[in-house]
């Protein structure tokens, strides 16, 4: 597969990266996005010790997200404990964690102890007060220590800053489709009340290892988590405000429509709202704010959000609607413009060739 660049970050030599969780969903969605990145190259892919897929390459489990040229890249799935022992790890500069939240939770902090940089894309480490993250994830805060550490990483998000930071907690599926959707409102002010969210999301949501939930035969669009979801307190912390959220899961594979309805402190017209979302996300290249509402296709295996805001009730009320990617903008894509913002680089940088093509572009050798 041939890369591009824009000629000032030529010599910049790729980063050496491992993804742990590899066979799973997001795992394998992000080793997909490595390998069409300029400027990363994967040397590892970590699963756990009983993992039937150790020894087994990623192309004969994932074909869709085939590499491209393997011929340089190790491509199989290895234990995690087997890996960090092998000499390459020492080169390894970023480790993304595609794992459980206990195993995150547990795992960090030795990684970044070796001065590697982690994206964890899991919960372990988004939520700052330990009470809340003891009753929403039932077992202990990894350590308040860690939240000066573990950057919350919503990249367009404003007042996220995660330039040279150690880690970035990526933020939540959920919680990216609601809180880029209700941000701009926060940032103004304007919030009356707590916010109504409603959200539904595909089954890759809930990973790929199967349960009697979500097998096939048994999913059908239903409500859960009601007043209970640990993305409640994850949307609550980042705008600042109590919201209602209640998540569904649907009888499809990938994908968010998330809703959201905003009571406002002052009446607000279409043409307004229109031009505050315009203006919030004008530097945002992955966010698309838009007139008509979207459909999950419009965005499905692209790393882009679409959102749709409405004055309604006679601009009493806003009703946002936006839709992701769960695999991608709720994890893996919003995981790389997490490590291209830790690294000064373009925030679209290996997700949108085309963008890119308009950039004055070089091709990697
Ligand atoms: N699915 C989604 O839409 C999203 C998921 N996330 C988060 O990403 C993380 C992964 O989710 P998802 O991909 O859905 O889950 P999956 O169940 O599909 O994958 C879990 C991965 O973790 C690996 N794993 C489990 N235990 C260990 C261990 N002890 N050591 C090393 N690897 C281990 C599994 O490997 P194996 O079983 O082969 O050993 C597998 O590769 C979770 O924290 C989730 O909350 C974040 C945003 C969205
Ligand atoms: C459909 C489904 O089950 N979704 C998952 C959320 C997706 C996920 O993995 O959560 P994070 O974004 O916090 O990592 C759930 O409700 O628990």
């Amino acid at each position: 597969m041939k890369k591009f660049i824009q000629k000032d970050l030529l010599s910049t030599q790729p980063l050496k990266c491992v993804v742990v969780g590899a066979s799973g969903y997001a795992g394998a969605q992000l080793v997909s996005l490595i390998g069409q990145h300029p400027l990363l190259k994967l040397v590892g892919l970590a699963v756990s010790e009983s993992s039937e897929y150790l020894n087994v390459q990623f192309k004969d489990v994932y074909p869709e997200y085939a590499l491209g040229d393997t011929s340089q890249v190790d491509d199989k799935f290895h234990a995690y404990s087997e890996l960090v022992g092998q000499e390459k790890w020492k080169s390894v500069d970023v480790v993304f964690l595609a794992t459980p939240h206990e195993w995150s939770a547990a795992h960090v902090p030795e990684i970044l102890a070796q001065n590697k940089v982690v994206i964890d894309l899991s919960g372990a480490f988004r939520l700052k007060c330990p009470e809340t993250f003891q009753s929403f994830y039932q077992f202990p805060h990894p350590g308040t220590d860690f939240n000066s550490v573990m950057h919350y990483g919503l990249p367009e998000l404003r007042g996220v800053n995660l330039a040279g930071v150690a880690g970035v907690a990526v933020a939540g599926c959920y919680p990216t489709a609601a809180i880029l959707s209700i941000a701009p409102l926060a940032e103004l002010g304007l919030i009356a009340g707590p916010p109504v969210i409603n959200a539904v999301s595909g089954v890759s949501g809930a990973g790929r290892k199967s349960t009697i939930k979500n097998s096939f035969c048994e999913v059908s669009l239903q409500a859960y988590g009601i007043d209970q979801h640990r993305h409640s307190p994850e949307i609550e912390q980042a705008l600042d405000h109590d919201v209602i959220f209640t998540p569904h899961l649907g009888n499809y594979k990938r994908g968010i429509l998330s809703t959201s309805v905003v009571p406002v402190k002052h009446q607000v017209t279409q043409q307004w709202l229109e031009d505050e979302y315009q203006s919030y996300y004008s530097q945002a290249p992955l966010v698309d704010v838009v007139t008509e509402s979207p459909r999950l296709q419009d965005v499905v295996h692209t790393p882009k959000i679409r959102v749709f805001p409405n004055a309604i009730k006679n601009g009493h009320f806003v009703e946002v609607v936006s839709v992701i990617d769960n695999l991608m903008k709720g994890a893996a894509s919003s995981a790389i413009q997490c490590l291209n913002l830790q690294q000064n680089w373009p925030i679209q940088l290996g997700l949108i060739p085309q963008n890119l093509i308009a950039m004055h572009l070089e091709e990697v050798a």
